[in-house]
């Protein structure tokens, strides 16, 4: 019965770790989620249902906000949001929340934000940001600057809300764990930095996977 469930929206992303499972003796179970806030959720609830296992880990690249931040290393999120449920009115956006559709602080909601208090993520040594999902990926200016600059957000990715939102409302601790592939809102993608993401995503993983089920 596996321990950890590892999570990424595309094969491609964690290949080599899937590649060596078998140095984890079937602790570890791959789940291939899909792209997206949508096919992320459903692939864990209908997982979850099951036999859930002790701990949750996505695995991913993201798109990066601060252009002082150098591409192709890895962060922990410590907090994740929607950014683009809501809308865009007189050059300003207004989320859901905002526009009293639901209640922010409703469990698991906490102030718009679905935090990751596990004492699992304080224990690992790596970066700590907040990010951004979204289901379109963001290219105009003043989007990236709200996500940035209002909301706080460093990293971007189309999946990350929905896997903390199926792990709270599970009850099972989690780790999100992103590796910057691009700046935001670059869409030539010869300038990304997929080989060196998906290589520091794949060594810090198979690091951080031994310590995990210790
Ligand atoms: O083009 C390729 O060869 C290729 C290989 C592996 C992965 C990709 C992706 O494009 C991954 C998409 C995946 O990564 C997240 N992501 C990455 N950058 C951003 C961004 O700027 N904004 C939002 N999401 C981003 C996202 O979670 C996607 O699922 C390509």
């Amino acid at each position: 019965m596996p321990r950890l469930l590892l999570c990424a929206a595309t094969p491609f992303e964690i290949a080599p770790v899937a590649d060596a499972l078998p140095r984890f003796g079937g602790d570890v179970e791959v789940l291939i989620t899909g792209v997206g806030l949508m096919e992320t959720a459903f692939s864990l609830a209908a997982r979850l249902g099951g036999n859930p296992p002790a701990l949750l880990l996505q695995a991913g690249l993201a798109g990066c906000f601060d252009p002082g931040r150098e591409l192709g290393h890895t962060c922990l999120v410590s907090h994740d949001c929607i950014g683009d449920q809501g809308v865009w009115e007189a050059g300003s956006f207004r989320s859901t929340f905002a526009l009293r559709f639901s209640d922010p602080s409703r469990a698991p909601w906490a102030d718009g934000w679905l935090a990751n208090e596990s004492e699992v993520l304080r224990k690992l040594k790596l970066p700590l940001v907040k990010a951004v999902s979204v289901n379109q990926v963001t290219t105009a200016p003043e989007q990236a600057r709200y996500y940035y600059k209002e909301l706080g957000a460093d990293a971007e990715s189309m999946e990350g809300a929905a896997f903390h939102y199926a792990a709270l409302r599970s009850g099972l601790p989690f780790v999100q764990l992103r590796a910057f592939s691009n700046y935001v809102g670059e869409r030539d993608k010869t300038r990304w930095k997929l080989r060196e993401s998906i290589s520091h995503l794949n060594e810090t993983l198979l690091d951080l996977i031994p310590n995990l089920l210790s």
